[in-house]
């Protein structure tokens, strides 16, 4: 329709100008993503009418209102002038879909707006607002009110004016004093952040041929590049993940009810205990623009916590600097710090989030139940305690429900949303729309220990300390699992989160300490494998990073960089000869498989109980809280692409050689995917028998 009217425009000699703008105050979001898993390549049949608007003899002007994203911008670019509404946001975010803007976008954008700053839009894929687009360059105008007339004001104003130096193929890219030594240091910045994910680093080589070719050269590297990435299989995996995190707003209770709006203008939010969750969780609050009270049980708590939010509150002005929206934080109607307990009966919601302690988030609650108003939503900030047990000491259960936020809570994404067995829908359906206020991807899961996050973690983790026990070394499991691309592995995430918090816990179960049953076996608990490696090196002081030692040794107490530590590896010598266990190599794919085929398999065994409605919520999950590398979709889809069958026969080997760990048995729901022909992943929960699960 683009391509015939303009043809029509350019034939009509009373056509003067033309405007392209897009439907209901949007100009576009660029290709249906679900296009390119068909085998028609959109992008490059966009870039033919990209060029063809540009050698309009015709002035043609973009109305960009809404979002100009993706081919969306790219035909923006195409034009020869641009106007914005204040509120539009432009990107190209191809990158974050396993692409490159394919439509001429690469070699267009660095020529209107420089190197470094089309390095920036296309390598991240960032949504950049209209007051930055306007510094930028990127759009000639921004206006506050009616965009379509502005955008035919300049039309008319500019018709009869040479079109050739508004045409950006055939402007030259700005020169950099040292273009060359730009370009090399962010590469190397590139390459660093992508850990294996192709696209920012294909992404980079398109613009770089921009610098380096002229236009249709480039547009011919371009089209290159975006074909590698399109027959990557990342690309299909981060294109899953964009409609995984949409598919996990839908949600219902087993009687089908599904509550979509509920208005959050005026609601007052209570914040109690304001250690670094609390501090993380009132800044996220703020930051959304919902006023909120600060509750801490005494004065130098509330002080010291007031402080640490203040501290995050000016960073995070400051980012916004510049930008639209203000933060409003000084002003006692959107933020109060108090010790008084009376404040309670205003609130309409409340988010507890003392220490993880089953009796005092019991007395909190039953006191919380006592105080509040009877509307008000009771949420409680835990990674693992029993949501109905904690609903028990109130008397509206069905208003209590299990808000898992990740530190820190004002930069993770992720919002666990866990539902009770008296949890009301108005409840789950307020939480969501908490989180996406709060700008979050909120996942409804069921109440066991762990939920879905942390109970797939557990295996996966515990497989890290047997492979230890078996011979390997913290670095040799954390390398492995980083080159998979993971930030982090699981030793440098265990020393940056504080080997003490699983210690207290494991104390708490009675796996080890003082509760332990004199005469218990050192490597068995209940009749299973059991490693007490993380505990004699909490016994031993080494905390991780906190107390400068853990798995690694630090430069200090506090300190961030984690060496490899001889101690450590002669403690594991000494341990294997303690317990006589025989030290054997274990290859790479032994250690990736071993915590990787865990974890999904307790992701299988987490479907199979109705505890999450599909495998897309649990690699939502993974891709937002867990640091799961985005390029391979998630846990479950990463399984899906293995093939179930390799992943049963993997289970059922490693199983066979440690049959005292459950956790390496394979899951009944796995065994049954594989038996019906290794089903594709969009069909698994039709294969469970009872087809609605808990939620
Ligand atoms: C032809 C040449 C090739 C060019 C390359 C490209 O153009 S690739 C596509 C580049 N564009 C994007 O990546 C934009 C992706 N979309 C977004 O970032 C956001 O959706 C949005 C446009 C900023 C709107 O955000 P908002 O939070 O308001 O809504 P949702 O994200 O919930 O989206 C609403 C529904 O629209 C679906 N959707 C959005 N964009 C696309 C798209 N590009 N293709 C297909 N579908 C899209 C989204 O899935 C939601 O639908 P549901 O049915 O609710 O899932």
């Amino acid at each position: 329709a683009l391509e015939d009217g303009l043809k029509k425009a350019d034939a009509d000699p009373s056509v003067k100008a033309v405007m392209i703008c897009g439907e209901n105050g949007k100009f576009s979001a660029g290709a249906d993503i679900r296009g390119f898993s068909s085998p028609k390549t959109l992008g490059v049949a966009l870039g033919p009418i990209v060029s063809l608007i540009e050698s309009s003899e015709k002035p043609v002007v973009a109305a960009i209102e809404g979002v100009a994203l993706g081919g969306g911008l790219e035909v923006a670019l195409g034009c020869h002038y641009r106007v914005a509404h204040a509120k539009a946001r432009m990107g190209l975010p191809e990158v974050t879909i396993g692409l490159l803007p394919g439509a001429e976008g690469t070699q267009r954008l660095p020529r209107l707006i420089g190197v470094p700053a089309a390095l920036d839009m296309i390598t991240t894929g960032k949504h950049i607002p209209a007051t930055e687009a306007l510094k930028l360059g990127l759009v000639d105008e921004i206006v506050e009110e009616n965009t379509i007339e502005a955008a035919i004001r300049l039309a008319n104003k500019v018709i009869g004016q040479p079109l050739g130096p508004r045409r950006l193929s055939l402007k030259p890219v700005p020169k950099l004093p040292n273009m060359e030594a730009f370009l090399q240091e962010a590469q190397v910045k590139v390459k660093r952040q992508a850990r294996g994910f192709l696209a920012p680093e294909l992404c980079f080589q398109a613009v770089q041929a921009a610098t380096q070719r002229p236009f249709a050269e480039g547009v011919r590297r371009e089209r290159e590049l975006f074909q590698v990435l399109l027959s990557s299989g990342q690309a299909q995996a981060l294109q899953y993940a964009f409609f995984a995190e949409r598919a996990v707003h839908r949600w219902a209770t087993p009687g089908g009810i599904n509550l979509l709006f509920i208005i959050f203008d005026s609601i007052l939010l209570l914040s109690l205990g304001l250690g670094t969750m609390g501090q993380g969780i009132v800044t996220s609050l703020v930051k959304a623009n919902i006023p909120v009270v600060a509750l801490e049980q005494n004065l130098e708590y509330l002080n010291k916590g007031r402080k640490a939010v203040m501290v995050l509150l000016e960073r995070e002005a400051k980012k916004m600097e510049g930008g639209a929206q203000k933060l409003d934080f000084h002003n006692p109607a959107r933020l109060q710090f108090t010790v008084d307990f009376n404040l309670l009966h205003d609130v309409d919601l409340v988010i507890e989030a003392v220490f993880e302690n089953m009796a005092l988030k019991k007395e909190i609650f039953h006191k919380l139940s006592n105080i509040c108003k009877p509307g008000a939503l009771l949420c409680t900030n835990t990674s693992a305690l029993d949501i109905d047990e904690i609903a028990s000491a109130t008397s509206r259960p069905q208003q209590v429900i299990g808000t898992h936020f990740f530190s820190p809570a004002h930069v993770m994404r992720l919002l666990e949303i866990i539902y009770g067995r008296h949890t009301s829908p108005s409840a789950i359906a307020t939480a969501m729309q908490l989180a996406k206020d709060m700008k979050k991807v909120g996942v409804v899961v069921g109440n066991c220990f762990g939920f879905v996050g942390n109970r797939m973690m557990f295996p996966y983790v515990e497989q890290a300390v047997f492979l230890l026990e078996e011979g390997s070394r913290p670095e040799a499991v954390d390398q492995v699992l980083e080159d998979f691309g993971f930030k982090i592995g699981p030793f440098r995430m265990s020393d940056l989160a504080g080997l003490d918090v699983g210690w207290r816990s494991r104390k708490g179960q009675g796996l080890t300490g003082p509760s332990l049953p004199a005469g218990s076996s050192a490597r068995q608990r209940r009749g299973q494998r059991y490693s007490p490696l993380p505990d004699l090196l909490c016994e031993r002081g080494r905390f991780g990073q906190k107390t400068g030692k853990g798995w690694y040794q630090y430069e200090r107490a506090g300190g961030r960089t984690a060496t490899p530590d001889p101690w450590i590896h002669g403690f594991l010598s000494q341990y294997r000869d303690t317990h006589r266990i025989e030290t054997r190599y274990i290859d790479q794919e032994e250690i990736l498989e071993r915590c990787l085929f865990s974890l999904i398999n307790e992701g299988f065994a987490i479907l199979a109980e109705g505890i999450a409605s599909g495998p897309e919520h649990l690699d939502v999950i993974y891709l937002n809280g867990y640091g799961w590398p985005k390029h391979r979709g998630g846990p479950m889809f990463y399984a899906s692409t293995v093939g179930l069958p390799r992943v049963l026969a993997k289970l059922q080997k490693y199983s066979e050689a440690h049959p005292d760990v459950p956790k390496l048995r394979p899951s009944a729901f796995l065994k049954k995917l594989v038996a019906v022909g290794n089903a594709p992943l969009k069909e698994w929960m039709s294969y469970l028998s009872r087809q609605s699960p808990k939620l």
